[in-house]
């Protein structure tokens, strides 16, 4: 059992509340169902601790990014309520910004333009937020490219420009679907690297859905698994791993190998 995985069975009843008494998100019992009826979400509580990365992880199509949504406020849900700082979610807000899969960028636009462009919405003049995005540019990697427009980019170069564009908003809650999936295997290591770091320097509470588990254990202080469709919370695990130092000693750590190996285990009967 790898150290401070909370024990659990998949496909049992886990019960779907979490409480954490730091959380600044709370999911309360949260369904979905979609016109045409598909049911994508069913009763989901779990509270989102401050200044934590928490993943969400779970079978394709099993509504991880429509969670998301229902968070960020682009998608109304059937049922429940979402808290975020104590208020209830009617629609996206300040304290919140999302990185798109697709990155989202506007193309007749430069890296600066993309960037500021969340402050540009909310009337910051433009010194100002021209340099609260040099900032951010800077902070994931693109100095230099301030003046490239989107099509002058790698994927993963348009990616971390949504990332700044995300973070340069300074939201208390950071959330990214899937953001590294369209990005080459050392690229997406890279990527992932810097977002630890980024996590401890921004202190800001990050969401984060991926695909892929060794990705979640790699950047995640908490991994919430989902069921298949209709979901529930199936399990919560706490990560532990040593995050400073040598980024290369988080995957060959013996914690970081049992507890990928542990939700393969868990998830591998969704596939087979
Ligand atoms: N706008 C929509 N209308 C109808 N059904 C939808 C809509 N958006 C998503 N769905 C369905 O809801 C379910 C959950 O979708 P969602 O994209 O949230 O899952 P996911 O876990 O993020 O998927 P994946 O892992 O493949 O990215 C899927 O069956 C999907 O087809």
């Amino acid at each position: 059992m790898p150290a401070s995985a909370h024990p659990g069975r998949f496909g049992d009843g886990i019960p779907a509340a979490v409480a954490a008494p730091d959380g600044i998100v709370e999911v309360r019992g949260i369904s979905k169902t979609y016109g045409g009826g598909v049911e994508a979400l069913n009763n989901i509580s779990l509270t989102f601790p401050e200044g934590a990365l928490t993943s969400l992880l779970g079978p394709s199509g099993c509504g991880k990014t429509t969670l998301l949504k229902i968070i960020a406020g682009l998608v109304a849900p059937t049922a429940g309520e979402i808290l975020v700082k104590g208020r209830r979610v009617t629609g996206p807000g300040p304290e919140r910004s999302f990185v798109f899969q697709d990155f989202a960028l506007m193309p007749w636009a430069t890296v600066l333009r993309n960037a500021a462009f969340g402050l540009e919405l909310r009337g910051v003049a433009r010194s100002e937020r021209e340099a609260v995005a040099e900032r951010y540019i800077e902070a994931v990697g693109l100095k230099g490219f301030e003046h490239k427009y989107p099509h002058e980019l790698s994927g993963g170069m348009r990616q971390r420009v949504g990332l700044a564009r995300a973070l340069a908003v300074n939201a208390d809650v950071v959330m990214m679907d899937e953001p590294f999936s369209a990005v080459d295997e050392q690229t997406r290591r890279r990527f992932q690297e810097d977002l630890l770091r980024l996590v401890a320097q921004e202190r800001k509470t990050f969401l984060f859905v991926t695909h892929s588990i060794e990705e979640a254990v790699y950047v995640s202080n908490r991994i919430v698994l989902l069921s298949r469709r209709p979901s529930r919370v199936q399990r919560i695990i706490e990560i532990d791993l040593p995050r400073d130092g040598d980024p290369d000693r988080i995957r060959r750590h013996p914690d970081y190998l049992d507890t990928v190996e542990d939700i393969w285990q868990g998830l591998r009967h969704y596939v087979e």
